[in-house]
């Protein structure tokens, strides 16, 4: 039965978060993304000009998949492209013997420029895999069934490095109970429900909640935009910049604590984490860190949530569910 533990490395203002995974011969820094089920690369497969500055996979340990390709577009509209070999992964001393490793052949700038990361690995459900003509598995499913428990853990913190664990929930991590949560898996991510939110000490309500998803790889929370408008309402100077698409506030300011109300528990996000990044370099306007999520169609918890709770992701029972603690 295997269980493992890997560092998470947070990038610049925890924009994303980096951990170490062996792959064939080369260790490379990946972004573990609970939001997509693609694990892939920059390979020796990739053009110098995409992959210079990145570690890079070289396929010739693994087995190639033939005729297997894979085609990615995020939400930020980011991109990559390129085909499948079969190779021997390693998290944190949890290893999947023949593991599908997507070698890159294409990436778009946004991966280019974002030279400590190497590539992706995926953590939502294989049924949103994107390699044709057959879909593979995710590093959890491939190793879930020889882990101790198939569960695995985010514990990601702000300005400082967390850790995910394979295999067990450390009791360690987080005070009080967890909470959880019954998951859908219908549109293949950790789909969850959110049952309300509220701004500050005061129990005013800034709206009811609804469906959401659970998602290191998403730096930022976004939330109904009544209740994001809610939000920033009660901070001077916050305004919604359409040239910067989203909401700024001034990096002077102390945003209020945000609370989310989930399975009946209340889950607090510091304000402070709100205060998300300057636009630029010396900016005194920063950006906030929650924004609208108009357009999605669902709300994403991504990192500025995360890093303020101990987050487990259990597919151990008949179906999958999500537990929420206090760090
Ligand atoms: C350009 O960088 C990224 C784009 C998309 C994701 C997944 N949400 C992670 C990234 O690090």
């Amino acid at each position: 039965c295997q269980t493992g533990e890997v560092a998470a490395d947070p990038q610049l203002y925890d924009q994303s978060y980096l951990s170490p995974v062996t792959i064939g011969n080369s260790e490379l820094m990946l972004d573990f993304d609970t939001g997509s089920a693609d694990l892939w690369c920059f390979s020796t497969e990739s053009p110098a000009a995409q992959s210079a500055g990145h570690g890079l996979y070289n396929p010739s340990t693994g087995t190639e998949l033939d005729g297997a390709f894979w085609d990615i577009t995020y939400g930020d509209q980011s991109a990559a492209s390129g085909n499948v070999f079969a190779d021997k992964v390693v998290v944190g001393g949890v290893t999947a013997t023949k593991q599908a490793v997507e070698a890159a052949t294409s990436v778009s700038y946004e991966f280019t420029e974002d030279v400590a990361s190497d590539g992706l690995l995926g953590l939502a459900f294989s049924s949103i895999n994107t390699i044709l003509p057959q879909p593979q598995t995710t590093f959890f499913d491939t190793v879930r069934n020889s882990l101790a428990k198939a569960v695995f853990t985010v514990d990601l913190k702000k300005g400082a490095a967390g850790s995910y664990t394979f295999g067990y929930i450390d009791s360690s991590k987080y005070s009080g109970a967890i909470t959880y949560v019954p998951v859908n898996t219908a549109n293949g991510f950790w789909q969850f429900t959110a049952d309300g939110y509220s701004a500050g000490g005061s129990d005013s309500s800034t709206g009811r909640g609804g469906v959401a998803i659970a998602d290191t790889g998403t730096s930022l929370l976004y939330l109904p935009a009544s209740v994001a408008k809610a939000y920033y309402s009660g901070i001077q100077g916050a305004t919604f910049d359409f040239r910067q698409g989203g909401y700024t506030i001034p990096c002077s300011a102390t945003p209020p604590d945000f609370n989310v109300a989930i399975g009946g528990k209340t889950f607090t996000v510091p304000g402070s984490y709100i205060n998300y990044a300057p636009l630029r370099a010396g900016s005194s306007t920063c950006f906030g860190g929650i924004q609208a999520d108009t357009g999605i169609g669902f709300s994403i918890f991504g990192d500025v949530f995360l890093k303020a709770v101990y987050a487990v992701f259990d597919d151990s029972g008949s179906s999958p569910r999500l537990g929420f603690a206090a760090q």
